[in-house]
């Protein structure tokens, strides 16, 4: 789908901070005008001011019915954020919440019972076009206002619907933090390595390198997760000596893995609650 009803009536982003500037940034290189954009922050980056000579509209007055409203400041800054929008509420402009933990529900009550509104969560890969979003969408939303919703996300990476608005705690825990774990990975396996004696620069490249490309494979290639790690594992090998420290049972990898993203749902639930 095209970005056509969004750069016909417009697009309000609210905060333009990591995840406002790396989806803005996917918006405008799939085809949405600079100058079908509105975005409130205010602080904005050199790069956002950058876009005004483009036509983009930096903490201008409000469009008076955009066809979306991109809501991307933390969950603690809604109070102070959210009244700015009120004006459009229960009109034919759709919300478009990308906030961890504050729900649909919420929305509706500071924007108005009869908003269009969805909730989504993108994770930061999306500032190189490989990002995943899950959505969902209250009974205000139609399909057109879907797909619109999703075109944006589609912009930067994959999406996925969900069935229940229960479910975005754990994608939260699970996609939205999960490139963290990932990058901690990066940091830990290269600390390792330096350990076992390789230079600080080149144990940072192989581990970058081999993330990457187990990730990229893990996408390509038609075997599942678990025959793509016994491909790599050698009888009485290296790796089958490693893997024996990463599956043990009580302090493995499995039991540390599920309790951090027990943490985040948790955590995300907390959030919904503030
Ligand atoms: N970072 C991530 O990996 C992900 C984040 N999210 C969600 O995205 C949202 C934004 O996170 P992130 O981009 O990391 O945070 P940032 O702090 O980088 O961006 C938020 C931006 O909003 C601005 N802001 C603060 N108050 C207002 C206001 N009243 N009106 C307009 N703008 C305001 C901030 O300005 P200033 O800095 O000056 O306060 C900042 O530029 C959060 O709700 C988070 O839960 C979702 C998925 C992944
Ligand atoms: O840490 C957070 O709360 C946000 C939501 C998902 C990723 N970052």
């Amino acid at each position: 789908m095209t970005l056509s009803r969004v750069n016909e009536n417009g697009l309000v982003l609210l905060g333009c901070g990591k995840m406002g500037s790396a989806m803005l940034q996917g918006w405008l290189a799939q085809g949405l005008n600079a100058n079908s954009v509105t975005v409130i922050d205010p602080h904005p980056s050199q790069w956002v001011q950058g876009l005004v000579q483009q036509g983009l509209h930096l903490n201008e007055p409000l469009p008076t019915t955009p066809a979306i409203c991109i809501i991307a400041v933390k969950p603690q800054m809604m109070g102070d954020a959210l009244p700015a929008l009120r004006a459009l509420g229960n009109g034919t402009t759709v919300f478009l919440s990308i906030a961890a933990g504050t729900s649909i529900g919420a929305f509706a009550d500071a924007l108005g019972d009869q908003s269009p509104i969805i909730r989504a969560m993108p994770n930061t890969p999306a500032a190189v076009g490989q990002g995943i979003t899950a959505l969902i969408g209250n009974a205000h939303i139609n399909d057109a206002d879907m797909q619109m919703g999703e075109a944006l996300l589609s912009a930067v990476g994959q999406t996925v619907r969900l069935a229940s608005e229960d479910q975005m705690d754990a994608v939260t825990a699970v996609s939205g933090s999960g490139p963290a774990y990932v990058f901690h990975l990066i940091e830990t396996l290269a600390a390792a390595g330096v350990a076992q004696g390789l230079p600080k620069d080149m144990a940072l490249q192989l581990a970058k390198a081999t993330v990457a490309g187990a990730g990229a494979l893990a996408q390509a290639a038609d075997e599942d997760p678990t025959q793509l790690r016994i491909n790599v594992t050698s009888p009485n090998g290296t790796t089958a000596a490693a893997l024996e420290v990463l599956m043990n049972e009580t302090d493995g990898f499995p039991a540390l893995l599920n309790r951090a993203v027990t943490a985040a749902a948790d955590r995300s639930r907390e959030l919904g609650k503030e």
